[in-house]
């Protein structure tokens, strides 16, 4: 053959081949931005006031909540098969716990301080993230401080929660995510950290953009965090809430956040390219919340989706969209999936 009939190719031609590109499976992961690993994935941990606890999550497929005595035997699989990282909810199952300044968030006896020095102590090398709120903990199951009308009271809440989030750190916690979305929190919290001492060795992520919507049912069960009247409206974010979104993401940064976390996650991929954007030098996390998680599993027993399939379609979209961690129910899944 001559040379000139390989040359002989309209240029239109050259730029409609794109296939070349993917025709093999590694090129097919070489065209992602970012691979999902197993570096990236922060696994929820609801954990309970009752030691002993080992209980199914009704409308949270294949999650349990579990006591400071079972969670050992749990986990030594997961961190085996990889795990680094974990998120802990406290759960206080006794009514009685709980009061109008949420006092059980940190009980030293209580399931968040147990549970992060029983995993400092068992699991040295994973990475231990707490949840910072005062919902699961308060009378009213507001993630604030109230005043008597029922508003939230900023001030008083922004010192609780920072005082909650220095004693988790006390504690042993490696990060400290406050969840509340009240505002100028993320400016106390790191006051706090500054001034025990523990600023240096604590990762503050921020939910900064966490909207109010329907997708929060399942998590309410298994945390038993519903708020007893009302709603979460005047703190939390709605879901047309572009702007606010943008402003919370700036704000938080200029108040000297770590990280950012934007949730739900499906549903706010702009917020998370947004996020990515706005604070491009810190590291976004998506989580993909238990409403998500429960859609997905109805889906696939409807026959609508393939399990697996949609859940590395669903998770490859944030990372696409600019996360760079995922908090996320299906880490045991991925876990396996990844290894094999
Ligand atoms: N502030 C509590 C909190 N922290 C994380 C979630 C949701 C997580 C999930 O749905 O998986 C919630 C629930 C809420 O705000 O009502
Ligand atoms: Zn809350
Ligand atoms: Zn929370």
């Amino acid at each position: 053959m001559h040379t000139a009939e390989f040359l002989d190719v309209e240029p239109a031609d050259i730029s409609s081949i794109l296939q070349g590109g993917y025709n093999h499976p590694l090129l097919r992961e070489w065209q992602s931005e970012r691979q999902l690993t197993k570096n990236i994935l922060i696994f929820p941990l609801f954990i309970s006031d009752d030691p002993e606890d080992d209980t199914e999550i009704e409308s949270l497929p294949n999650i349990r909540r579990f006591g400071v005595n079972k969670l050992q035997t749990y986990l030594a699989p997961l961190v085996a098969k990889g795990l680094k990282s974990v998120i802990l909810f406290g759960v206080p199952l006794k009514k009685e716990s709980k009061d109008p300044l949420g006092t059980a968030a940190d009980d030293p006896s209580g399931p968040v301080i147990q549970g992060i020095k029983m995993l400092r102590r068992e699991f040295p090398d994973l990475y231990i993230m707490c949840d910072v709120c005062l919902c699961e903990y308060t009378s009213h199951g507001h993630c604030g401080v109230l005043y008597d009308d029922g508003t939230i009271n900023r001030e008083r809440s922004v010192s609780r929660l920072a005082a909650v989030a220095v004693n988790y750190a006390k504690a042993g916690a490696h990060s400290v995510a406050p969840s509340d979305m009240i505002d100028g929190r993320i400016r106390d919290i790191k006051r706090g950290l500054i001034n025990a001492g523990l600023a240096h060795k604590t990762f503050v992520m921020s939910y900064s953009a966490k909207f109010s919507g329907n997708l929060y049912g399942p998590f309410r069960d298994a945390a038993c965090s519903a708020p007893s009247s009302g709603d979460r409206k005047c703190y939390q974010l709605p879901s047309g809430g572009k702007g606010l979104a943008r402003r919370a993401l700036k704000r938080d940064k200029a108040e000297g956040t770590d990280g950012i976390i934007v949730k739900p996650s499906t549903f706010y991929l702009d917020i998370m390219r947004d996020a990515s954007e706005i604070c491009s030098d810190l590291p976004i996390c998506a989580y993909h919340v238990s409403g998500e998680y429960a859609m997905l599993h109805a889906a696939a027993e409807k026959g609508v989706v393939d399990f697996k399939t949609i859940a590395f379609e669903s998770h490859q979209g944030f990372l696409r969209a600019g996360a760079r961690l995922i908090i996320t129910y299906l880490t045991p899944e991925f876990l396996d999936w990844l290894s094999d």
